[in-house]
């Protein structure tokens, strides 16, 4: 792919809380303070996209926290995993789709990148497909973040975009992937099971594989590379979400920034 200039930022308005200066705070528990600010915009009533990974599971906890008190009623999540699902099952969430909800008000969710431009990076956790779909049906799409999510560029952080594909003949899609790239410098490696038998692939929620392509230089427009990756038939979805966040909740030891764009 050629590189091409990115679109100016688009943030249109932001704002910041500081933290007591002393405190030297771990990394969980910068997840955990975007979250419950992130959790300050659920209103009672709303259909929320619940996401995955270690920052949205604090977004979830803290929203069963507020319906159990009484301080948050009615609302509907749609899980974007098996693990979330679970999670919220465990919390007494009432729990929909997007078959029946169509339409949602909010989702939480973190990211595994945040470029200046909002554009992210998910699915190092491997939900980038279900978390695509049900985020693509929100009003507005909450991303919380500890700051060393942020990259000056997709690809900025050295780790991988994900690649959902299908099991049937992996290597060809993974082969075409890496030739896609190779102006970046891309490598392709199949997800091996972290969990289980380590020479097992890793299998998503939908039954695929994920390709993780590592780069070595930007690779330029995010949307003509995306779009060229969904052209071949063996890739289901690509771990870049451009253009979809509408708020970005970032903590750092200096503060919690919020930007809306
Ligand atoms: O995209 C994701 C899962 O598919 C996660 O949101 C992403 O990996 C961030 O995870 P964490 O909050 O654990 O850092």
């Amino acid at each position: 792919m050629a590189l091409a200039s990115k679109k100016p930022t688009a943030i249109m308005s932001s704002s910041s809380s500081s933290l007591p200066p002393q405190l030297i705070l771990t990394q969980d528990e910068l997840k955990k303070i975007a979250a419950y600010k992130a959790v300050e915009f659920v209103e009672s009533n709303m259909v929320l996209g619940l996401g995955t990974g270690s920052t949205a599971k604090h977004a979830i906890d803290r929203i069963g926290e507020l319906l159990k008190q009484g301080k948050l009623t009615n609302i509907i999540g749609i899980p974007t995993s098996t693990k979330t699902h679970e999670q919220a099952l465990s919390l007494n969430i009432p729990l929909s789709d997007i078959d029946t909800h169509p339409v949602l008000d909010l989702a939480i969710d973190g990211a595994d990148e945040v470029d200046p431009d909002m554009n992210l990076v998910k699915g190092r956790g491997g939900s980038l497909l279900r978390e695509k779909m049900i985020e693509g049906c929100c009003k507005k799409f909450v991303v919380i973040v500890d700051e060393s999510k942020l990259v000056d560029y997709v690809g900025g952080s050295g780790l991988a975009l994900p690649v959902e594909v299908v099991p049937f003949c992996w290597k060809f899609t993974a082969n075409k992937l890496e030739e896609l790239f190779c102006d970046a410098g891309c490598v392709a490696r199949l997800r091996i099971n972290a969990d289980g038998n380590k020479n097992a692939p890793y299998v998503t929620d939908n039954g695929n594989y994920i390709i993780d392509l590592y780069f070595k230089k930007d690779i330029g427009d995010l949307k003509a590379a995306g779009d060229a990756m969904l052209r071949f038939a063996g890739v289901v979805e690509h771990g870049m979400f451009i253009d979809m966040a509408t708020t970005l909740i970032v903590a750092s030891e200096m503060g919690v920034t919020v930007r809306h764009k």
